[in-house]
Formats: structure tokens, C-alpha cells, sequence
């Protein structure tokens, strides 16, 4: 087993009086897909956005390659690799899937934008987007408006606009959302080639698909983890079954 890029221990977040994640202990590797399920509420996206770095934890420790970075800022976990796609599309449906990707990359990059450097120019956002759109299969599409895209390529175009900030984590926030059958394929696929380089989180609702590209699932229920295993061990597992599966065992 490789070393942990990412590593979560005793990771919790309170509301209030809520517990919305409950000591969460989970380890990402390159070369693996952990999917993290759970029924609505289970506080998936609260395990993400404690990730990325959106909300603060309430208890608990994040490392990135062994390093603290529990209460770093957002924007310095994104400079160090941790890049996120969110539930909802956030692209600029009116400009070009290229310049989508672009804007991402200048976005994570130290000084963005020059006064005296038109941003279109700038070499090196351009080729991060040129890299990320190659590597998220859309490279034919670059120049149209991303807003005439179909949904399945949209999300895709996320991923991409993820890895033009040039991330080693990647945590994603249900990219299967609204797919067809086809769509699902190709970013099963996708995903599939991108865990070779990169350590991902994969929130999804989508069962069938976390079953065919999970290597780890780690399974939530009302913010605690009631089991993490392979797939196998998860699909024959009599807790996970009655408490999530909705079957009784
Ligand atoms: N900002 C907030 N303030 C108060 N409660 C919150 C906040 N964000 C989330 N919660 C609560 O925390 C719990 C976990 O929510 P979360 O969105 O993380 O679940 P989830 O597993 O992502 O659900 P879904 O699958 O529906 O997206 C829920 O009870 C939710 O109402």
C-alpha cells in the first residue's frame, strides 16, 4: 500500500447542535477511487467542504502528504493540489470551454492577472487548459460556448476546469449528477485514467456507478462512518445492507 496523500483523522464538524460528521477517519492514495455514500444528510458535502477548505472543522486533523493543513485557507489547499468540482455546474455557460478552463488556471495561479498582460496571453494558464482539456477527453470541443454543451459534457468540462488548477486530490461532489447511461460511461472512464495520476474522493449517489469504479467505499450514516472497505466487502456487509441498502439482513 502507498503512502496516504491525503489523510483525515477524527475529522468532525458541528452546527450548532448538530454533529453533521462525526470523526470521520479516511485516507486517500493515488491510484485509487474512495467513494464516500451515504443517504441525504449523511454530510458528504460537509466532508468535502472541510476538505477543500470552504468550512472550517470543529475537531480533527487534515494532512496533505504529511502535512497539517487543517486550518489552512482555501485558496493555499488549492495552491498545494487539492482541487474540487462542486454538486451544482459553476462554469461560465457564456464563454468558450478553453477560456473556461483558463479562467481556472489563472485562478489558482500566484498572480492571476497583470495590469499590463492582456489575461489571454498568459502562456502558462493557457497551456494548463490545453493540458486539462486533453486530459478530461474534450479537447475538440475548446472553442465552443460552454453554455451549448450537453449536461454529461459540462460536468465534464468541470473535471477539466479542476485540473487546470493542476490538483494532485481530486474531491468530487456527485459529477454523475443528471448523466445518462452514455455520460456515465464516459466519466466512469475519465475517472478511471485520472486515479492513475491523481488521489480521488468521489461523492456520488449513483450506486451502480460507484460499484464499477470504486476501489474503496467508505459508507456514512447520519455524519459517522458505519464501514470502509472494497466493494465486495461493502456489498456483503449485513450493516451497511440494512442501514443503507435498504435491505434486511
Ligand atoms: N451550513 C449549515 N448549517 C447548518 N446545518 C447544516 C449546514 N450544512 C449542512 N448542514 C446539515 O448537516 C447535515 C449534513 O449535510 P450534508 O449536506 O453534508 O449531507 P450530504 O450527505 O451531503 O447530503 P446530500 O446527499 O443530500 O447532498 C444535514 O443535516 C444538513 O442539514
Amino acid at each position: 500500500m502507498t503512502t496516504a496523500l491525503l489523510s483525515v483523522e477524527g475529522l468532525t464538524r458541528r452546527f450548532g447542535g448538530l454533529t453533521a460528521v462525526n470523526a470521520i477517519t479516511l485516507d486517500l492514495h493515488v491510484g485509487e477511487v474512495h467513494a464516500v455514500i451515504g443517504t441525504n444528510g449523511a454530510g458528504k458535502s460537509t466532508l468535502i467542504n472541510m476538505l477543500s477548505g470552504e468550512i472550517e472543522a470543529s475537531e480533527g486533523r487534515i494532512a496533505l502528504d504529511g502535512v497539517d493543513i487543517t486550518r489552512r485557507a482555501q485558496w493555499r489547499r488549492a495552491r498545494a493540489g487539492v482541487g474540487r468540482s462542486y454538486q451544482r455546474t459553476t462554469i461560465f455557460p457564456e464563454f468558450s470551454v478553453h477560456e473556461n478552463c483558463r479562467l481556472a488556471a489563472q485562478a489558482a495561479t500566484a498572480r492571476p492577472w497583470t495590469v499590463w498582460q492582456s489575461s489571454g496571453r498568459c502562456a502558462a494558464s493557457n497551456a494548463a487548459a490545453d493540458a486539462a482539456l486533453e486530459a478530461a477527453g474534450l479537447s475538440n470541443e475548446a472553442l465552443r460556448i460552454a453554455g451549448t454543451l450537453s449536461h454529461g459534457a459540462q460536468r465534464q468540462l468541470e473535471v477539466a476546469m479542476c485540473l487546470a488548477t493542476k490538483p494532485r486530490v481530486l474531491l468530487l461532489d456527485e459529477p454523475l449528477a443528471g448523466m445518462g447511461a452514455e455520460e456515465t460511461d464516459r466519466m466512469l472512464t475519465l475517472l478511471a485514467r485520472l486515479k492513475a495520476t491523481h488521489a480521488i474522493l468521489l461523492v456520488e449517489h449513483d450506486m451502480d456507478a460507484v460499484f464499477r469504479v470504486a476501489d474503496r467505499i467508505t459508507v456514512m450514516v447520519n455524519g459517522t462512518v458505519i464501514a470502509s472497505g472494497n466493494p465486495q466487502e461493502i456489498r456483503e456487509n449485513p450493516e451497511v445492507r440494512t442501514a443503507y441498502l435498504g435491505e434486511d439482513h
